[in-house]
């Protein structure tokens, strides 16, 4: 959750500093609430989990790592996202101060 709110912190103010038309912030928009969406619900599982089952079985464990493989999933698209909505630009600026 920390991770994600730095990140979230991070790509909004790489996207105020660079030029980003409206479709490209849909687009941010879109990725940063999947992740959260998905975040909350692993965290959800998590707690409903432990609630049922709170000794080990081998199906709680798998819930969770299926939960947590699904953040782990949908972190990687939004990177992808944010490299190639903000790579372009971000390297523009780059080039311009060297
Ligand atoms: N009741 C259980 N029975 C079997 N395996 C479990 C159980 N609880 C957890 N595990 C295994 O241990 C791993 C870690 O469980 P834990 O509850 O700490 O989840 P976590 O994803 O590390 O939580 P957090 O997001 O809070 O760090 C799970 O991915 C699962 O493989």
């Amino acid at each position: 959750m920390r991770f994600h709110a730095w990140a979230t912190v991070a790509v909004v103010a790489l996207g105020l500093w660079l030029p980003l038309s409206r479709h490209d912030w849909a687009v941010l928009a879109l990725a940063i609430g999947a992740v959260w969406t998905a975040e909350m619900l692993n965290t959800a599982l998590e707690t409903l989990v432990n609630l049922v089952s709170p000794d080990y079985h081998p199906l709680a464990g798998r819930v969770k790592d299926i939960a947590a493989g699904a953040v782990l999933l949908m972190g990687i698209a939004a990177a992808a996202v944010g490299l190639l909505i903000l790579g372009p630009p971000l390297w523009a600026a780059v080039q311009q101060w060297w």
